[in-house]
């Protein structure tokens, strides 16, 4: 599912970021891990297509995303990965149910209400549906945020500080159900944590 090799980023004026090589295979979970400002949120995102690497080789689901054009990137992206981003940023204007149908949409799929339902129920949040995005927790904005990266069924699920500020208990909640979603589909999750109390949630581990 992912592969890279001699992947190196550099933003401008910063020194670069030396990446090791690494692969996870489809249906696998795995962790990124390593300290604060070590380079885990810029590989999610070279991960999700979110920018291009500048250096070296990244496979995602046998597409090598160098050789991609951006509009291309974003068609890929909506159509095969679902990103859990460290603030939710769900659209404010809309409901919990039409955030998610607004997934479907961007990701080119069929918009389905009773899909959208569905994972919500899956999620423990199915009586959410109608409200307003200020009307919610930010611990059920975080579910939401996982019921919208689901929602298109992605070949791959990223994941970036899921568990940052929660609880032993909610930390270990938030863990089962990224795992148990993946699982459902099929798709493979990998997790970008500086929380070492789920590192042995996964034998895949890759240290920055
Ligand atoms: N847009 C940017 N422009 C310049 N430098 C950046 C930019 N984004 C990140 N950096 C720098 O790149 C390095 C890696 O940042 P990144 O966010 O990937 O780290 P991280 O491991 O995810 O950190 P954290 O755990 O604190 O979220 C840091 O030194 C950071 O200051």
């Amino acid at each position: 599912m992912l592969q890279i090799k001699g992947l190196k980023h550099s933003y401008d004026g910063n020194p670069p970021i030396d990446y090791p090589d690494w692969d996870v295979k489809k249906g696998n979970h795995a962790i990124i891990i390593g300290n604060s400002g070590c380079g885990k949120t810029t590989l999610l995102h070279l991960i999700g297509g979110l920018m291009p690497p500048k250096e070296g080789t990244l496979v995602v689901a046998g597409e090598n995303l160098a050789e991609k054009p951006k509009s291309k990137l974003d068609r890929f992206r909506g159509e095969n990965i679902g990103i859990i981003f460290q603030k939710p940023h769900l659209v404010k204007a809309l409901s919990v149910k039409e955030n998610l149908m607004l997934s479907q949409y961007l990701g080119q799929k069929k918009t389905d209400s009773k899909r959208a339902e569905e994972v919500l129920d899956s999620l423990g949040i199915a009586d959410l549906a109608s409200r307003k995005i200020h009307q919610i927790s930010q611990g059920q904005a975080q579910r939401v945020s996982i019921a919208r990266a689901v929602i298109n069924s992605p070949a791959l699920l990223l994941a970036d500080e899921p568990t940052a500020s929660l609880d032993d208990e909610n930390c270990q909640k938030v863990i089962d159900l990224l795992k148990s979603q993946a699982e459902e589909t099929g798709a493979t999750l990998i997790v970008a944590t500086h929380d070492h109390r789920v590192k042995s949630e996964f034998k895949n581990q890759l240290t920055l």
